[in-house]
């Protein structure tokens, strides 16, 4: 029966409906993207959002509200974080939103914009989905069962040698001259090894997706958020991949820094190379004014 498989399977149909969430959502932004994008500025002038950032944060919390209730289930949003709402993982069934990542992309036209959706229970992840929406492909993932684009189970690439290797890494929205002097000092510093390449989409959920399904052998970077990485980290796992922190310990999901990589050698080696700079965690408790 239903109920009966439902009990085995908790929470796929709540994977399911998240699935559809993100199409819908990134139906949005494809049509907000074909005019006029009216923009303004969050911690920095170089971090960006949208109108279109806003309404669709909304259309996915309430979509998810009004399917699983208001009360059980949490929800982190980027947009919600920015105007207050605490950005703390608890045990509950929480979810992890970024509505448009890559506001920047988005603002620009450049072709790389992901809506961003992962589901954490006693604060493992369950799942995660990503719409690269202008692509228009699906990826997503569920703890144990397999990482798909558009129903085809993807893959990490299986280069072992750094030598054969393209890397990304990003910037970030934080333009002060010590961190920016140490992501390049790293960048250099890979390049040289040397790499074939580096490269960076725009959008730390698709360069998750990129990892998985092997068209690089890492991504990694300083300054990114919960909300950026969470559905990536299962999609990156289950396409047989591993997470770790810059500094080589575990990945911490809250702590504004990650590895995503093929192997643990490709990790291990990028993590040789990176010059770590602080970034205060996503769940450091608000500042009293
Ligand atoms: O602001 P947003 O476009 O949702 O997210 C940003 C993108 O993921 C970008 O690739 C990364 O470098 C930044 O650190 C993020 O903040
Ligand atoms: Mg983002």
């Amino acid at each position: 029966t239903s109920y009966r498989s439902t009990m085995e399977d908790p929470w796929q149909k709540a994977y399911d409906f998240a699935v559809t969430v993100a199409r819908k959502a990134g139906e949005v932004i494809r049509k907000a993207g074909e005019s006029e994008i009216k923009v303004s500025t969050k911690s920095s002038t170089v971090d960006l959002v949208t109108k279109t950032d806003e309404r669709v944060e909304k259309i996915i919390i309430g979509s998810l509200k009004e399917e699983f209730g208001e009360g059980t289930h949490c929800f982190i949003g980027e947009e919600s974080v920015a105007k207050g709402e605490p950005c703390i993982l608890t045990h509950k069934p929480t979810w992890i939103i970024d509505p448009v990542d890559g506001t920047t992309n988005f603002v620009h036209g450049f072709p790389f914009v992901a809506v961003s959706i992962a589901f954490a229970v006693n604060k493992q992840l369950e799942f995660g989905v990503i719409y690269s929406c202008l692509e228009d492909k699906m990826y997503k993932a569920r703890n144990g069962k397999g990482a798909y684009c558009d129903d085809e189970l993807i893959q990490v690439s299986d280069v072992k040698d750094i030598n054969k290797s393209i890397i990304i890494s990003e910037h970030g929205t934080d333009r002060s001259p010590e961190k920016v002097k140490k992501i390049f000092s790293t960048m250099q510093k890979i390049l040289c090894i040397p790499v074939h390449g580096l490269r960076g989409s725009g959008t730390a959920a698709t360069n998750m997706c990129l990892v998985a399904t092997g068209a690089v052998e890492a991504f990694f970077e300083i300054g990114i958020h919960c909300w950026d990485i969470a559905a990536g980290a299962v999609i990156v796992k289950e396409a047989g991949g591993v997470l770790l922190d810059v500094d080589g310990g575990p990945f911490d999901l809250m702590s504004r820094r990650m590895v995503s990589a093929n192997n643990e050698v490709i990790a291990r080696r990028i993590i040789k190379e990176i010059e770590i700079f602080s970034a205060e965690r996503d769940d450091a408790p608000i500042q009293k004014k």
